[in-house]
């Protein structure tokens, strides 16, 4: 399985997380908002197409570029998890799919509970953050 993330900016080295909804696969653990990549479309067009569904938000190609990536097992399942950065974006992040969404700087996202393959993203992250 293959799984786009974004890693959208905030003020002052902060990204945005959003908490899995109860009742669902991973409930209550944080990560970066996106999803699976569907058998007929590329990497960033499921971005665009997840972040406008869980976050409201719009986001251009040209405004997306690979940060990262992980691989490794979620549950039964291999997934690869690629994860971009997305300089800029139209329209208000709400929560439309998360229990919560908040903005955290790489220490405290280090102290969240995440799906285990998240963690393996944060020394880019990081360096990305004094960069
Ligand atoms: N979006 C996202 N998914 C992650 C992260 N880390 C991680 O292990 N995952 C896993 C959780 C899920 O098994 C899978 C993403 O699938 P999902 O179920 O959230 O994706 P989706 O939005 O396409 O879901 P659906 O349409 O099937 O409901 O990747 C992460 O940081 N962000």
């Amino acid at each position: 399985m293959i799984v786009a993330a974004a890693a959208l900016p905030g003020e002052g080295g902060r990204w945005l997380l959003q908490k899995r909804p109860a009742g669902g696969d991973m409930a209550g653990l944080w990560e970066f908002p996106g999803g699976k990549v569907e058998a007929d479309e590329g990497p960033v067009d499921a971005l665009i197409r997840e972040l406008h569904e869980e976050l409201g938000i719009g986001i251009a190609a040209r405004d997306v570029a690979p940060l990262t990536f992980a691989s490794g097992l979620a549950g039964p399942r291999d997934l690869l998890l690629l994860l971009y950065h997305v300089a800029t974006w139209s329209g208000d992040v709400t929560a439309l799919h998360a229990d919560e969404i908040g903005w955290f700087d790489t220490a405290s996202i280090a102290r969240l509970a995440m799906p285990p393959i998240d963690y393996l993203l944060l020394d880019s992250l990081r360096e990305r953050s004094r960069g």
